[in-house]
């Protein structure tokens, strides 16, 4: 079967996209990088009454001239609507309200006390350190709109107006299983010319590291039932599950095999790494099988399962950005390739590939530190040293 271009991959997945899962509660505490699964609409206007922001008397603007009596105090937190008429003043705080009648604060430094006699030495416009009611926000106001990320401040909108119990959209749900006879898992003895499972580990961290649920389902060996075994299992608790390894053309790949009793996608994509990828739908859940090597299943994760879970969650959770080439840069294979890439940020984004080993889509520690992965179009071709190219950024960069 041929393969499919890359442009063909992603469009053919993005006709494929699951809707987002459905909402679930959690308490505020928990909401933190959660997607707001409903519109946050305002049911009290913030200040809830003309509010002082500063430690003073409460005064009529008109009345700044002569001598002021003053009649109380009105402490924060007093719920007694105190009433002000010309010629007095009310000793108000940050964060009381203003008594009625009343419509500008001079600050504690602009007055002059005596008794219960008030002089204002330095006069201040009208309506000084008064927050108007609403000012933070108004009842009725969309403040946080459904799809949002919850960061900090959103913690803070939500504390502020009493609610916490926060609906969320629920978290997708992908199970990773590495495959492969030759490959054993950390609780195995290890023989000489077996290979330490690395696959199920980074992925499952990947997985977690981008918001989602990871579980490492462990390995299945070449073995057309276990392997069957374990993707049904996994199913049966996951929105996803990713299989690596045993999609090629080798005697012992047998994944490609039962993947394909599934609704296929599509089989082999013209990139580099991963050009055995396979996506398939079961039911409402997909499998995507990606290939053995530890490169090429971290890339074809970040391709390939990670916009199903985006979508799954409604969220994005990588970048494309633009970033210039720090040197020259030959593109020898003619797939459209990924390449790991050190980032760096100097009023724009740079990359380079300096230190980064060449060779087989077995190294996997070239990711080692790695936020980005430089995109390379079909065909071969040399860039030169400043010439901008597409990134796909996978982590935070400023950390
Ligand atoms: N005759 C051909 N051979 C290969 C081709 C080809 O076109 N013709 N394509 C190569 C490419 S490209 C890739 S990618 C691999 C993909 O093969 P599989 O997906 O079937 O992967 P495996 O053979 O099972 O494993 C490949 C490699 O990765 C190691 N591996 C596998 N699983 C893990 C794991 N969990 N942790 C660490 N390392 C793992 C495995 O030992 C192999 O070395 O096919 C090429 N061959
Ligand atoms: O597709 Mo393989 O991942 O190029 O090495």
């Amino acid at each position: 079967m041929a393969h499919i271009s890359f442009e063909e991959s992603i469009k053919i997945l993005s006709e494929n996209l699951p809707k987002s899962k459905g909402s679930e509660k959690v308490f505020l505490e928990n909401a933190l990088n959660r997607v707001l699964a409903k519109d946050i609409i305002a049911k009290f206007n913030n200040p809830y009454k003309e509010t002082a922001s500063m430690d003073g008397y409460a005064i009529k603007y008109l009345d700044q001239d002569g001598e002021l009596k003053i009649i109380g105090k009105n402490p924060a937190g007093s719920f007694e609507f105190n009433k002000l008429k010309s010629g007095e003043a009310i000793k108000t705080y940050t964060g009381s309200f203003m008594p009625d009648g009343a419509d500008t604060l001079v600050p504690i430094e602009n007055v002059e006390v005596k008794g219960n006699k008030l002089k204002i030495l330095k006069k201040v416009e009208k309506g000084f350190a008064v927050r108007e009611i609403g000012e933070d926000f108004k009842k009725g106001d969309v403040l946080i709109k459904k799809g949002k990320v919850i960061k900090s401040a959103e913690i803070g909108v939500l504390a502020s107006l009493g609610i916490p119990v926060v609906d969320v959209v629920k978290k997708p749900i992908v199970s990773i299983i590495s495959t492969g006879e030759e490959i054993v898992d950390l609780d195995s003895k290890y023989e000489i010319g077996q290979i330490r499972s690395s696959n199920n580990y980074t992925l499952t961290a990947l997985a977690r590291s981008l918001g989602f649920i990871g579980i490492n389902l462990g390995i299945a060996g070449d073995n057309k039932k276990e392997i069957k075994e374990k993707i049904l299992d996994g199913l049966k608790n996951s929105d996803v599950v990713i299989t690596t390894g045993g999609v090629s053309v080798g005697d012992f790949d047998f994944v490609k095999e039962i993947t394909s009793e599934f609704e296929v996608l599509f089989y082999g994509v013209n990139i580099k790494p991963g050009q055995w990828v396979m996506v398939a739908k079961a039911g409402e859940k997909y499998i995507v099988s990606l290939p053995g090597f530890p490169y090429s299943s971290f890339v074809t994760f970040l391709l390939y399962a990670l916009p199903i879970l985006e979508s799954l969650e409604n969220k994005k959770v990588t970048k494309k950005i633009k970033a210039k080439l720090l040197h020259n840069f030959v593109k020898t294979n003619p797939k459209y390739q990924f390449v790991a890439v050190n980032i760096t940020f100097d009023g724009s984004f740079y990359v380079d590939t300096i230190g980064k080993k060449q060779g087989s889509s077995g190294i996997l520690t070239n990711l080692i530190n790695n936020k980005a992965l430089m995109c390379l179009k079909e065909g071969t071709y040399e860039l030169k040293k400043g010439e901008d190219v597409d990134v796909l950024v996978y982590d935070d960069l400023f950390r």
